[in-house]
C-alpha cells in the first residue's frame, strides 16, 4: 500500500491513505514522476520524454525514463542504447543507464530483436507498465519521466491508476483536430487527479536557415482560445528542426535556441512542482 509522506503525488492527491490502492516503488526513492502524454500518436511524446529527461539530467538532478509505450517503445533508439544489458534478480529488474547516467526501462530492452512486434492484449499491456514502475529497481531519483502509452484508452487509464505521478505534461500539434483530441486527454487527466503542468506545441513551426522566419505549416486559428477554454498553459511552441528530428540517428547536447528556451521553461515549471 501507499505510504502518503513518501508518494510523489504527495501534495496534490485527495484520497486517503486507507483508501489508496497504489503500490509504491520500495526499490529505492522516486521524489517525482511526471508523464509525457497525449491523446493522438505520432506527434512527439517520445522525443519530448527523451529532451526534457536530457536537460533535467544535465541540471545535476538522477533521472530515469520509463517507457510505457510498450507496442511501440522508441524511446532506447531516442538514446542510442545499442546494447541492452538488463540484469534480472528473481523479479527485479534493473534499469539500462546511458552516458548521462540516465536510468531507462522499455520492453525494446528486454527483446532479442528490437524489430519484433510486442502482440500482446490490453491486461498483458497493462501489466507490463505496472511492472516497469514497481519492480525496476529504480533506486533514488529526482525524476522519473514517464513516455505514457497512447490515447486515452485502458492502459493509458491502469498507468495513470497504478502510477503515483506528480504531474503530466501534454504534447500536440497545431491543428484542430489533434486539439479536439488533446482536449480528451486533458479531460481524463482531471478525472483522474493529476495535475496538468502545461501543454507544448510541437511541430507548431520551420524556422526558415537563411532568414530564421516562422513559417507555420497549419492554420493556428483559434489556438489561443483553445488553451484559454481548457485552462492550461501553453508552456511553449516548438519547432521543426533537424536536430530534434534526427534525434536518435545523432548524437547532439546543442539544440536550436527555440528549443532550449520551451525545454528551460518547461523543466523550470518541473522543478518548481
Ligand atoms: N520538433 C520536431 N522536429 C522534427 N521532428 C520531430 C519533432 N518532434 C517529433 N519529430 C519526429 O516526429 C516523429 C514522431 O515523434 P515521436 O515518435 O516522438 O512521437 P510519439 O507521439 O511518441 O509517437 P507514437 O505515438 O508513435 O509513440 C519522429 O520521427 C520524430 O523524430
Amino acid at each position: 500500500m501507499s505510504n502518503c509522506s513518501s508518494c510523489p503525488s504527495h501534495g496534490s492527491c485527495n484520497k486517503s491513505e486507507s483508501s489508496c490502492q497504489i503500490e509504491l516503488n520500495t526499490h529505492g526513492s522516486i521524489k517525482k514522476i511526471i508523464g509525457v502524454m497525449s491523446g493522438k500518436g505520432g506527434v512527439g511524446k517520445s522525443t519530448m520524454s527523451v529532451l526534457l529527461a536530457k536537460t533535467l539530467a544535465s541540471q545535476g538532478h538522477k533521472v530515469g525514463i520509463m517507457d510505457a509505450d510498450i507496442t511501440g517503445p522508441s524511446i532506447p533508439r531516442l538514446l542510442h542504447i545499442k546494447e541492452a544489458n538488463v540484469r534480472t534478480e528473481g523479479e527485479l529488474i534493473y534499469p539500462v543507464e546511458t552516458e548521462e547516467g540516465i536510468r531507462v526501462m522499455s520492453v525494446n530492452l528486454l527483446m532479442e530483436d528490437e524489430n519484433q512486434p510486442v502482440i500482446w492484449r490490453g491486461p498483458v499491456i497493462a501489466g507490463a507498465v505496472k511492472q516497469f514502475y514497481q519492480d525496476v529497481v529504480w533506486g533514488d531519483l529526482d525524476y522519473l519521466v514517464i513516455d505514457m502509452p497512447p490515447g486515452t484508452g485502458d492502459v493509458a487509464l491502469t498507468t495513470m491508476q497504478s502510477i503515483p505521478m506528480t504531474g503530466v505534461v501534454m504534447i500536440s500539434t497545431p491543428q484542430d483536430m489533434v486539439s479536439m483530441i488533446v482536449s480528451k486527454a486533458i479531460n481524463m487527466t482531471r478525472k483522474m487527479n493529476v495535475p496538468i503542468i502545461g501543454v507544448i506545441e510541437n511541430m507548431s513551426y520551420i524556422l526558415c536557415p537563411d532568414c530564421s522566419k516562422k513559417i507555420r505549416m497549419f492554420n493556428q486559428e483559434g489556438m489561443d482560445q483553445f488553451f484559454k477554454e481548457m485552462d492550461v498553459e501553453l508552456l511553449g511552441e516548438l519547432p521543426m528542426t533537424q536536430t530534434v528530428g534526427n534525434l536518435s540517428m545523432e548524437k547532439t547536447t546543442q539544440y536550436e535556441e527555440e528549443v532550449q528556451k520551451v525545454l528551460d521553461y518547461t523543466t523550470n515549471k518541473i522543478n518548481q512542482l
